[in-house]
This record gives C-alpha cells, sequence and structure tokens, in this order.
C-alpha cells in the first residue's frame, strides 16, 4: 500500500470521509465528481456526501441584502470548522475575494479548469442575433449585465435567481418573460444540458464598434476548489494529490487581482489567465460599472514563477485606471 493511501484509510477507519457541498444539482454532480477521484486515490475508502443548505440558496432575493459576501459559504465554512465535514467542495467563482477564508482552513487543491465561457440560451431556441429590441435577458451577474450592454444596449436584463436549472425552467414555462438567459457554459456540461441548443460568447474582448458581443469571465471561472482544515494533515496531503498546479497559478493571479479590487463573486469584475503553449502566463482583467457605459481593462504577461505578482500588476493598472470609482458606484 502506497504510504498516501495507507494514512488516508487510517484516519477515516472510524468515520467516513465527509464531503461538505451545496444543496444544488450542480453542486451534488460536482461532490459526486470529487468522491470518485479520491477513490480513485485510495480505494476501499468511505465517503459520504453532506448537503449543506447556504443562506444564498434560501433567500429568493437580492444576495446584497444578506450581505453578498460569503452567502455561498457561510454553512459551508461553519461545517468544516466544527468538523462536521472535512472536505467543502466550492465553485472558485462563488468565493468572495474580500473576506478571508474561515480561520485554520484552507484550499488544498484546485481541479483542471473546466470550460470557462459563457453561453446565450434562449426561450425557442431563437438565434441571439435575432432577438428584438427590448427583449429581457435574465442574469444576476453585474458582469454580464455590463458586458451585454457594451454591444447589445438594446436589450434589457433583469435579475433572475435560483440553480441553473430552475432558471431554465423559468425561461421555457409558458408565460416566460425572458427571451433568453446567460449561464457558463460549464453548467450546461455539468448538468448534462448540453443538447439545449445553445450560443457561446467569445472571451476576448472586442470593442462595442466589433459588434460581438465578448464576455471575460469572472475570476475563478470552472475552477472547482477543494477547502480543509490545515490541522487535517491526511487530508491536506491526500488533496496535495488531487491538486492542479497550473489551475492553482492561475486561480492564485486572478484572486490576488481580485483580492486587491476588493472583490466578490457579483461584482462587476472580470479576470481570466491562462498560459501560452511556451509558458508565458497571462492575465486579463476588467471592471465595470453596472451598465456597462464605462469600463477599464487591463493586460500583463509573466512566468509562471510568481502569479501573485502578475495579478498584482493587473489590480495596480486597474486601479490606477479608476477601477476604485467604478466598483463604488455598484456598491449598497
Ligand atoms: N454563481 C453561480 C455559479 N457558480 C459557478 C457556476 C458555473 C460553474 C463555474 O464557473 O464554476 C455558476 C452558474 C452559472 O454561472 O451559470
Amino acid at each position: 500500500m502506497n504510504p498516501l493511501t495507507e494514512v488516508v484509510l487510517d484516519r477515516f477507519s472510524e468515520t467516513p470521509l465527509r464531503i461538505g457541498t451545496r444543496t444544488s444539482t450542480m453542486a451534488k454532480i460536482q461532490s459526486s465528481h470529487v468522491a470518485e477521484l479520491i477513490t480513485r486515490l485510495v480505494p476501499g475508502i468511505a465517503i459520504e456526501i453532506v448537503p449543506t443548505q447556504v443562506s444564498a440558496d434560501l433567500w429568493p432575493g437580492d444576495l446584497a441584502e444578506i450581505g453578498g459576501k460569503g452567502a455561498f459559504s457561510k454553512e459551508i465554512d461553519r461545517a468544516l470548522t466544527g468538523a462536521r465535514i472535512d472536505i467543502a467542495v466550492h465553485c472558485m467563482k462563488d468565493v468572495p475575494g474580500d473576506v478571508p477564508l474561515a480561520e485554520g482552513t484552507a484550499f488544498g487543491a484546485y481541479l483542471p479548469r473546466d470550460d470557462v465561457h459563457d453561453v446565450v440560451v434562449t426561450r425557442g431556441d431563437v438565434p441571439f442575433a435575432d432577438l428584438p429590441p427590448g427583449s429581457l435577458i435574465g442574469t444576476s451577474s453585474v458582469r454580464r449585465h455590463a458586458q451585454l450592454s457594451i454591444h447589445r444596449p438594446d436589450l434589457r436584463t433583469e435579475r433572475i435567481r435560483g440553480n441553473v436549472d430552475t432558471r431554465l425552467n423559468h425561461l421555457d414555462e409558458k408565460d416566460s418573460k425572458y427571451a433568453a438567459l446567460v449561464l457558463a457554459r460549464t453548467s450546461l456540461i455539468r448538468l448534462g444540458l448540453l443538447d439545449r441548443h445553445h450560443e457561446v460568447l467569445p472571451l476576448e474582448f472586442h470593442s462595442a464598434e466589433e459588434g460581438i458581443v465578448s464576455m471575460v469571465p469572472p475570476v475563478g471561472a470552472g475552477v472547482i476548489g477543494l477547502q480543509a482544515r490545515n490541522s487535517d494533515t491526511p487530508v491536506m496531503r491526500l488533496l496535495d494529490e488531487l491538486n492542479h498546479p497550473l489551475t492553482a497559478s492561475h486561480i492564485l493571479a486572478e484572486r490576488t487581482m481580485l483580492h486587491l479590487l476588493s472583490g466578490h463573486c457579483n461584482s462587476p469584475i472580470a479576470g481570466h489567465a491562462s498560459t501560452t503553449p511556451d509558458g508565458q502566463m497571462g492575465l486579463f482583467g476588467m471592471v465595470f460599472n453596472p451598465d456597462g457605459s464605462a469600463f477599464v481593462r487591463s493586460q500583463a504577461w509573466g512566468d509562471h514563477s510568481d502569479p501573485a505578482a502578475l495579478g498584482a500588476r493587473v489590480a495596480a493598472d486597474l486601479l490606477h485606471q479608476g477601477a476604485r470609482n467604478l466598483i463604488a458606484a455598484t456598491r449598497k
């Protein structure tokens, strides 16, 4: 038996390894995937998935009203620090950049990044370009609203809450007011809904004159992070085996930028790190005002040795261009 397997099996000889996650269908699918990865590393381990209701999922209204920050993670944090779960599974996109992680915990693994594109799904599969002026697009994301407005100021957007499956049901309802939704392509993939007609929006920024609706992804898009207690050495060693170093570097660059801009998941901030075949790491960042009528953007390149420095450089440049005022304009 390899040493890791032995240590982990020993740690979980009495109780199963408990994986904490949100209650949505997508969260459960993500956690089953994590359980599968762990079972591959440690055959025979007993795993229990513990769905936990978070305030964001219980609250039907505007997230800003319940504080926004941490609304997706507070209850899971408490389960982790209280040792009622051993690993928390999070979409990095929903982890705030401006509140510290629960004390005594850290992300021990980032899984390889999935697709980071946003897609448009329309009612009746109407081509996006054919949506008439005034059509209502369902999205609660300021980042999506702002980027749509740059290119299609004729469309209206309205907040839509609920899990992705619930939102799609709203779109398809007989008297739905929505003409389309903007979603992460990864959501469709994870939910097994790729058959649904969708149009992929390009990641690269395009100016309003180009007439191409681009959608720069949010910080952490498509990345699942696994959080555990620092003191739980066997679990941290296990997570280290699951960690994808390149994704971890990208997350560090993006989240350093987010942190320095003081953003959370629904801030009007976009950020995307990637690596060229010759090993250069790039980070593109954007900050918008709520209607997309004003934004700043910045891009920098560096090598892989210091992702945090890259994040800091892009943040500093965005701040220099006035990012703080744009963000402040949207805070309630
Ligand atoms: N805010 C909800 C959320 N958090 C992460 C994803 C998608 C998957 C990901 O990017 O990790 C979604 C749904 C969506 O935006 O369609």
